[in-house]
């Protein structure tokens, strides 16, 4: 699913973030992505999700070498990945449901299907009674809920989320768990990157630690030592 083999991220002329980093994640897995703030956690995402090269490296995606990629097929494989920015990034002109519908317009879904499934979800995030308010109303959580709706609405290949709990209280962090983990069983691979160590605990997966430009994968009950 995906593959990183030596990879190395600097900016500017700082030292490496990241280096020599390699490591594969199977399809159907699931993982988290934890460390020190600084670590180069939200770094190692953006390599995930293209949103930049690596310095160094390779780094390969659905079996895909990054690199050969053409804009199109960049654009296609990107289609296939649903990602929660640490910043939500909606679209604030649309109301809360638009921005959650619009990766299912994009992939041509009939509105009637968009309509039901939408609506479903938004309720299952608790925001069934926001459907229409426009992004910048809502707090900061909620607004965090919608990024996530609109991420998994088309039950991508493969979702990345950066911090997708961070601005909830425990019972919702919970319920979404619940989300990810249904998503899983039916074939999405997961990526999360989290300080909450309560819910690695509570909801066991192999961690990808980042510590000092360094990453070892540790399986549930590692952590502790980490
Ligand atoms: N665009 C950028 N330009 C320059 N430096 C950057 C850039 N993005 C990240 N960095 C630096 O790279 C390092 C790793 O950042 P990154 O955001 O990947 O860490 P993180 O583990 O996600 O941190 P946090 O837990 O605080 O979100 C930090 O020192 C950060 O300041």
């Amino acid at each position: 699913m995906i593959q990183f083999e030596d990879v190395a991220v600097r900016y500017g002329r700082m030292a490496d973030v990241l280096s020599d980093v390699t490591f594969r994640l199977e399809p159907g897995s699931f993982h988290y992505v934890s460390g020190p703030s600084g670590a180069g956690k939200s770094s190692l995402l953006k390599l995930m999700y293209l949103a930049m090269p690596p310095t160094r490296g390779r780094i390969s995606l659905f079996g895909r070498d990054v690199e050969s990629l053409d804009r199109n097929e960049r654009a296609l494989l990107r289609r296939m990945v649903g990602v929660v920015f640490q910043e939500f990034r909606l679209l604030n002109h649309l109301t809360v449901f638009e921005n959650v519908a619009l990766p299912m317009k994009i992939s041509g879904e009939r509105p009637s299907r968009r309509q039901a499934h939408v609506k479903e979800l938004l309720e299952w995030v608790g925001l069934g009674s926001h459907l229409h308010a426009a992004p910048l109303t809502l707090s900061g959580g909620q607004q965090q809920r919608v990024a996530i709706a609109r991420a998994v609405i088309t039950r991508p290949k493969l979702l990345i989320a950066d911090e997708p709990t961070g601005n909830m209280d425990d019972r919702m962090a919970v319920r979404l768990m619940y989300l990810f983990e249904e998503l899983n069983r039916i074939g999405t691979t997961v990526v999360i990157a989290t300080h909450n160590d309560r819910l690695i605990e509570r909801f066991a997966h192999p961690v990808i630690h980042l510590n000092e430009g360094r990453l070892s994968i540790l399986e549930p009950g590692e952590q502790v030592l980490a």
